[in-house]
């Protein structure tokens, strides 16, 4: 049966960060520790510190015990919404005329008139041809 476990932003768990109301996010679940402020061994102060963060580094690095680690679950308040994932940005793409064809291009415009003239002559050619017989 799936659990129905409360989901928190981390925006929303990083507005809880004053003595009063202290919520802390580790290996992504949510504490609210604001009744064990005054009482942690490792100071209130860090735990203030660890607010509006990934607080899970900080937390192993402070080596806590198994008995420290099976208190935290007694606040656990639910579990950090993982973010969505980022679409990426449509873009708007043009295609670019490659150089070969913008070549082709400019060529055309510049000599428009050889291939003109080319054909031009063989139609007169091609008449006096064939008056000629
Ligand atoms: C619900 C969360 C937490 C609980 C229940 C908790 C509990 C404890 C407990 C019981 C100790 C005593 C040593 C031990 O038994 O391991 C301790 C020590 C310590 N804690 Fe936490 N802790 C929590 C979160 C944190 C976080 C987020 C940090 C760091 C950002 C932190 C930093 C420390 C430090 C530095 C000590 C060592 C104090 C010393 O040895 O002088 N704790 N904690």
């Amino acid at each position: 049966m799936p659990t129905l476990t409360k989901l928190y932003t981390m925006q929303e768990a990083s507005q809880h960060n004053s003595k009063d109301d202290c919520w802390v996010v580790i290996d992504g679940k949510v504490y609210d520790v604001s009744t064990y402020l005054e009482e942690h061994p490792g100071g209130d102060d860090v735990l203030l510190g660890a607010t509006g963060k990934d607080a899970t580094d900080e937390f192993e690095d402070a080596g806590h015990s198994k008995s420290a680690r099976e208190l935290m679950e007694t606040f656990c308040i639910g579990e950090l919404d993982p973010a969505p994932p980022a679409i990426p940005e449509l873009e708007i793409y043009t295609k670019q005329p490659t150089d070969i064809t913008q070549k082709l291009k400019d060529l055309t415009k510049q000599y428009w008139a050889v291939p003109v003239a080319v054909v031009g002559i063989s139609v007169v050619i091609g008449v006096l041809y064939w008056r000629r017989r």
